[in-house]
């Protein structure tokens, strides 16, 4: 592939607002592309992938790479994917023998797979053999899942839809509305998506709103709902019919939640936000639903925000294992006696999951609730996202 200067430069320069100004690897990536409309489809999937790719691979980059210098590291980073680098001035000092040597000599794992040595050892710990397939997953590029919006449309009759396109896709088995893109593409200007027929989701967030199993006519409450991709999917399932209390502390949030109920044809969403504790305890014994989404480190979406590797800490997931368990002791009240609660999480560590779920059954709160079956999925073993769904119900 012919390398075009223009392309080069934007991905360099977003690579430079991402690590030199600690901006997120999405939105500088966005404004990259909204700041170039005359780049065309091909010029904004390449600056797009190479600089998620880069974010994905920047310590192993760093390592093989002869100086720090921004386009070193794109070079570096090119003949990695096994492409040629042409002569130009700013890839001088690049010798490819030197960076195929620098790569060879690196035995650490860590390293290899491009993350910070303190996730090698936790993930290490924690999942034991599992780890080594597990962060070699995470580090794949994500494949595009769609949710067929089952109110509008069957799965089979989008696949048919988007076929006419010349969009090609596959149904995974054991998701019932998901079907997979076979090519990554930018979804989400096709008129389909607009008339509210899909969202974009990943086939294991697919399934917490399945695990809920939550009926037409339930009134259920998501409590961490943010953008409303979970809501939605609940909706769907219950024919739209019910309720669904959407809330979150973020309001700003719950307005997508709603511009997204209103194009996927929903009703029964009401939004709602969260001002303390208050808001909560007014709602006592009144779910029989409750799904706690909870915030968690994103250890299992690495593959979708690979710069998720280099803002997270021992500590951050610290703090975000105790505002779980404060969501879990706080809000578990909402659900009726006999009604079932969903706790999940888009991580793979057991310390936000299961861990998490047998200290909340040993508290006094946790006394009045029993836990049914719980999903460990893992990237390596489904294919797909890394994911905890444990099914409660109270007594
Ligand atoms: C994993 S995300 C939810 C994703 C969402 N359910 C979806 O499917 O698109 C977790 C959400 O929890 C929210 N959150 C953080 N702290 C919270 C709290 N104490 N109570 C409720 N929501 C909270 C965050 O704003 C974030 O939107």
């Amino acid at each position: 592939m012919r390398l075009h200067s223009n392309t080069v430069y934007g991905v360099v320069n977003a690579i430079d607002e991402i690590f030199n100004n600690q901006q997120y690897a999405d939105k500088v990536i966005e404004r990259t592309l909204k700041s170039n409309p005359k780049w065309g489809s091909r010029d904004r999937g390449f600056i797009a992938e190479s600089a998620y790719e880069m974010v994905r691979w920047w310590r192993l980059i760093n390592e093989v790479s002869p100086t720090d210098d921004l386009f070193h590291l794109f070079a570096t980073y090119w003949l990695m994917q096994g492409n040629e680098v042409p002569p130009w001035r700013e890839f001088e000092g690049i010798d490819v023998d030197k960076v195929k040597q620098r790569y060879e000599a690196i035995s650490s794992r860590a390293v290899l797979q491009s993350i910070p040595d303190w996730m090698d050892e936790m993930g290490s710990e924690l999942l034991g053999d599992k780890w080594d397939d597990e962060i070699n997953a995470l580090n794949e590029q994500a494949q595009v899942v769609i949710r067929a919006n089952s109110l509008k449309i069957t799965r089979e009759d989008l696949a048919n839809r988007l076929k006419e396109e010349n969009i090609e896709t596959f149904a995974p088995k054991g998701y019932r509305d998901a079907l997979v893109l076979a090519k990554r593409q930018n979804i989400f200007r096709n008129p389909a998506f607009k008339e509210g027929l899909f969202e974009v989701q990943d086939a294991s967030s697919q399934l917490v709103a399945d695990a809920l199993d939550a009926q037409p006519g339930m009134r259920v409450i998501d409590a961490c709902a943010g953008a409303g991709g979970k809501s939605l999917h609940l909706a769907a399932l219950m024919q739209n019919k019910g309720k669904i209390l959407s809330m979150d502390v973020e309001e700003w949030k719950l307005k997508n939640t709603k511009l997204r109920a209103r194009r996927n044809g929903i009703s029964i969403i009401e939004t709602k936000t969260i001002e303390g504790s208050k808001t909560i305890k007014r709602l006592a014994n009144s779910a029989d639903r409750l799904l706690l989404d909870v915030p968690c480190s994103g250890m299992g979406v690495l593959r979708r925000n690979p710069d998720t590797k280099w803002k997270l800490s021992p500590e951050s997931i610290s703090n975000v294992r105790l505002i779980q368990q404060d969501i879990l002791q706080g809000y578990s009240s909402m659900v009726k006696s006999g009604g079932v609660m969903i706790y999940a999480t888009c991580s793979i560590l057991p310390t936000e999951n299961q861990m998490q779920v047998e200290q909340f059954l040993q508290s006094d709160k946790g006394q009045n609730f029993k836990l049914l079956e719980d999903q460990k999925v893992l990237a390596h073993e489904s294919g797909f996202d890394g994911f905890y769904i444990a099914k409660l119900q109270r007594k």
